[in-house]
């Protein structure tokens, strides 16, 4: 595929995309649309093909003239019916082309016997053969090669059997002209509608293109936002909420707490001898002790309570609707848990302890700062008396 290789471009005497994938494409889409075209037209032929068996009987009567039309009619509308069946149970039939191809010049012969045996008909047959070749182009669409070849058919089988017949040069050179008016006629019509088809195609192509870029665009700036959202509000190294978050999440339960009459407990954690950890198995392995320690406490919480990262190795935790006993109690687990869960490292096992401080959240507190003040008392009160413990900080 060359870089300017455009896929709808048309070819002006085909009336089809020059893109066979593209062809392919459009064809499926119309496919029901031609499907219910070719029907309709079966279904007519099919019923002018019997009803002008009526006027061979009142011309004929009963004669072998007669019957053998009669049969040549019933053995076409029965194979047209079958047709039709063929292309109800298998639409896409319709736009394969050569199968139909082949009905349709199998049709024609019919229309040649009755020069011979109607010859005072010929003007009439000549008449209908003109109705049909356009017909072939107005009602049969999308596949104007096909109809040229069919229409060439008919217009020279006509020409031959009226010759066979006996008519003269000077008779068939003006037929001839006569009879192209309905296949120019048809093939320009038809020409036409294959191009708008296919123009309108392209267009909705086009647009469902744009609507997929669009589309596309959306999902990535959302997923961008949520990923500006998510390093705006979380800690980097944890994925705990940063200072920002849940100073806005204190905020919000506060405020919901008082409306529903609930209390609300703030409480700190700091690791004990973080930094022996450190300098002991080195900054990575500190790093990756503070994200263990994270895990430990989203996991242990409730989902309405919030963990956030205060500083270096101090988490805050907010517990709302909770009660100052409650509290005690879950953060005691808290403690004995991270106490019980050892850091697991290169055939490690690392202890960890924290110092906890819970505090109430107090309706005379202006601000976060006062009440993580108050917790901070416990807390160095904690450490003091040996470390690893809840301290309870009224
Ligand atoms: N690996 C790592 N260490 C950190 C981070 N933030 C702070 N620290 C370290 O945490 C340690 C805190 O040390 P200290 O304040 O003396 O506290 P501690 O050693 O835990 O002692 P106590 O709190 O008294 O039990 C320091 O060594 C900091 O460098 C971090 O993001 N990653």
């Amino acid at each position: 595929m060359t870089a300017n290789h455009d896929p709808y471009a048309l070819a002006p005497f085909r009336a089809e995309f020059r893109d066979a994938q593209t062809e392919k494409a459009f064809l499926k889409h119309v496919e029901q649309g031609t499907a219910r075209h070719l029907k309709i037209a079966l279904a007519i032929w099919a019923g002018m093909v019997l009803l002008f068996g009526s006027l061979d009987y009142g011309d004929l009567g009963l004669t072998d003239g007669f019957y053998t039309l009669m049969t040549m009619r019933v053995l076409q509308a029965v194979a047209i019916a079958c047709l039709i069946v063929w292309v109800y149970r298998r639409p896409n039939l319709a736009s394969w082309s050569l199968p139909l191809t082949l009905a349709e010049i199998l049709g024609f012969p019919l229309m040649f016997v009755i020069f011979f045996i109607r010859p005072d008909i010929a003007a009439w047959n000549v008449g209908v053969i003109c109705i049909i070749l356009i017909s072939i182009y107005v009602f049969v669409p999308n596949r104007l090669m096909y109809n040229n070849l069919v229409a060439l058919f008919g217009l020279v089988g006509t020409l031959v059997s009226l010759g066979i017949r006996g008519s003269e040069l000077a008779t068939l050179l003006p037929l001839s002209v006569v009879m192209c008016l309905p296949i120019v006629t048809g093939y320009v019509a038809s020409r036409r509608l294959q191009l708008v088809q296919r123009q309108e195609f392209s267009l909705l192509q086009e647009v469902n293109r744009s609507n997929q870029e669009l589309c596309d665009e959306i999902e990535r700036r959302k997923s961008l936002e949520a990923e500006l959202q998510r390093q705006a509000t979380t800690d980097p190294l944890t994925g705990l909420s940063n200072r920002r978050q849940y100073e806005m999440l204190f905020r919000r339960e506060r405020e919901r707490c008082a409306r529903q009459g609930g209390s609300m407990v703030l409480g700190i954690a700091d690791l004990d001898h973080f930094k022996q950890i450190n300098d002991t198995h080195g900054h990575d392995l500190g790093d990756q002790a503070l994200k263990h320690v994270a895990s430990i406490f989203l996991e242990s919480l409730r989902h309405s309570d919030v963990v956030g990262r205060f500083g270096g190795e101090e988490f805050i935790l907010l517990l709302p609707d909770t009660q100052m006993d409650q509290a005690k109690v879950v953060v005691e687990r808290l403690r004995e848990q991270l106490a019980g869960t050892p850091l697991g490292a290169e055939s490690l096992s690392i202890p960890l302890t924290a110092t906890f401080a819970i505090t109430p959240v107090r309706v005379d507190d202006d601000t976060i700062e006062d009440i993580i003040r108050r917790a901070d008392k416990g807390l160095y009160q904690g450490k003091r008396e040996g470390r690893n413990r809840v301290v309870v900080a009224a």
